[in-house]
């Protein structure tokens, strides 16, 4: 499914009034009566109902004079509330309608907002700003909408809540936290992203009758599981160990040898045929919990990490590696940097890099210029500090546009960024998907290596980096999304989520 942007979603409006002849009358009532539907059918009854329903000046505001003349026509007990009687010409057909059929519509001021006060409201509309938001929320609307959060009844955003930038999903000053939003054609980036997708309650997504032809050119898409190849998933009968890949993980350290263990131990359980584990041997004291299937090749380390000089005893092995994981619990420092350039100077295996390896790149230029060139498959799992220390920016602007920061990452070092969060988003630097599954149980340190584990056995499987990528985010946040129909949240480990990638594979392929 397409995600919009605001001038996307005005160019495919264009497109069906002006192109294609669909009056904008059309669309707007379709908008509406969309938004009604959906109120009735959460209710048995309406008539006993108080509702209110509060438009702004803009189109959001006449979708929201729709909404009112239906509910008008099932419930005595309807009220608008407008800011600023001057709208648009489109919504002025509706309001008129409305007058003309004595809805009871009244202009808002601060007096008859604190009236309200005494009144209790069971359902109420908010269709006060749609995408045409352009500006921090204060004054009068402020207090509409911290009025509308503390009144109790279930309310409705339309389009999208306003005070939500339907752009970066963040809140303008201040927003409306809606049970269920109702939108149009396709989500916009304010409905998936966070903050925006919290406040947006339930996003329920309606057609308007907008022909699918005209809707060209969408590079953001949710990821589904449509979007996915599991055709690599068939073992042939006569198939060995080598058809699967052999994955090589540079990973661990004195200080984190679980992170070694939780992404080789995620790589053998999601398939590949073997999985080495070059870690330092100070890392091992700790490996009770690695998976036996996995070859371990300690590294003769330098104070508890990894060392240029045992790392490049492993060379051979390296050449016959299909992909490989650099960066989990390695630390970082002058060593690593080394090991790093020296891998990517001398090798051309698709790459994996994550934790310490990005920090490490971060940092270093030669690095840098030098994975930009790299002549193999690459992918870079940061999470948003990661990311924000890549591209040298301050955290808040990562997560200000997080699309934006991850296709900058892929396009500079011409790679698949995978921009971890509650919100995943996997790129080429060109097309871009917005992963929705998981829960906040994967707040928990390790669940990335397990991650980067899952991306590396994807690849020596056989998948191209960007499937893998895809793939593997999707299994991962659907493990934990299963696990918690039987664990709390709190008790989720990431070691439970390589175990449950058995139930999230199998879900995947029954469909
Ligand atoms: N054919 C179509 O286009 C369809 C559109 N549809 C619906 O239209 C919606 C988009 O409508 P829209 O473009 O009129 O923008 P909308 O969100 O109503 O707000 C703009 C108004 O608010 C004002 N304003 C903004 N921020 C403000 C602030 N902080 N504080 C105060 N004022 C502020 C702004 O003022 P200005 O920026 O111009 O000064 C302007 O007056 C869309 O979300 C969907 O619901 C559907 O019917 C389907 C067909
Ligand atoms: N609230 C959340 N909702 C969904 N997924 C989450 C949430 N918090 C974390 N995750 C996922 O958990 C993983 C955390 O990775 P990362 O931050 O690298 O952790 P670590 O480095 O400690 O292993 C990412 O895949 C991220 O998408
Ligand atoms: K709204």
């Amino acid at each position: 499914m397409f995600v919009l942007t605001s001038s996307q979603m005005r160019e495919i409006d264009r497109k069906a009034s002006q192109e294609i002849g669909i009056p904008e009358v059309v669309l707007m009532e379709n908008a509406g009566f969309c938004v009604f539907e959906e109120i009735r059918k959460d209710f048995e009854t309406l008539d006993d109902k108080n509702i209110a329903v509060f438009c702004g000046k803009g189109n959001n505001g006449g979708d929201g004079f729709v909404v009112a003349r239906y509910l008008a026509q099932v419930c005595p007990n309807v009220k608008v509330f407008l800011f600023d009687e001057n709208v648009t010409l489109i919504s002025k057909v509706f309001l008129d309608i409305l007058k003309r059929l004595e809805v009871d519509v009244s202009i808002l001021s601060e007096e008859l907002l604190l009236s309200l006060k005494t009144q209790r409201f069971d359902i109420i509309v908010d269709a006060i700003f749609g995408i045409g938001l352009s500006k921090d929320i204060d004054g009068l609307y402020k207090k509409a909408i911290e009025y509308i959060n503390g009144s109790g009844a279930y309310v409705y955003s339309v389009d999208i809540p306003s005070g939500i930038c339907s752009d970066s999903a963040s809140v303008r000053g201040c927003a409306v936290k809606a049970n269920k939003t109702v939108t149009f054609v396709y989500p916009k980036i304010g409905n998936i992203l966070y903050p925006g997708s919290y406040y947006c309650g339930k996003v329920i997504v309606k057609d308007i009758g907008i022909p699918e032809k005209i809707i060209k050119d969408i590079k953001v898409k949710i990821l589904t599981a449509e979007d996915l190849d599991i055709s690599k998933f068939y073992r042939f009968p006569d198939s060995h160990k080598g058809d699967y890949g052999k994955v090589g993980i540079v990973a661990g350290s004195k200080y984190y040898p679980g992170a070694a263990v939780l992404c080789s131990n995620a790589a053998v359980q999601s398939g590949c045929g073997l999985c080495y584990l070059i870690t330092p041997q100070e890392a091992l004291y700790f490996q009770n919990l690695r998976k036996p299937e996995i070859v371990v090749l300690p590294l003769e380390g330098k104070e508890g990490v990894i060392s240029f000089d045992g790392f490049v005893k492993f060379d051979e092995y390296l050449a016959k590696f299909d992909v490989l994981g650099f960066g989990c619990g390695l630390t970082k420092n002058e060593e690593v940097e080394k090991i790093l350039i020296h891998i990517l100077e001398n090798f051309q295996i698709p790459i994996v890099i994550d934790a310490d390896g990005l920090n490490t790149l971060s940092s270093s230029q030669k690095a840098k210029k030098l994975l930009a060139n790299y002549k193999s498959q690459k992918v870079l799992t940061p999470h948003y500090m990661e990311a924000a220390r890549i591209l040298g920016v301050d955290v808040k602007d990562v997560a200000k546009s997080p699309i934006d920061a991850a296709t900058k990452i892929a396009s500079e070092f011409r790679a698949i960024c995978v921009l971890k969060g509650s919100r995943t988003i996997i790129t080429d630097g060109d097309e871009v998907f917005i992963n929705v599954l998981g829960n906040p149980g994967m707040a928990k340190g390790g669940s990335g290596d397990v991650l980067t584990g899952i991306i590396l056995s994807m690849i020596a499987q056989g998948y191209s980096a960007f499937e893998a990528a895809k793939l593997s985010v999707y299994l991962h946040s659907l493990s934990a999304d299963i696990l918690l129909e039987k664990k709390a949240m709190q008790t989720i480990l990431p070691s439970d989520i390589i175990e449950g990638l058995d139930s999230a594979i199998r879900r995947l392929i029954e469909g």
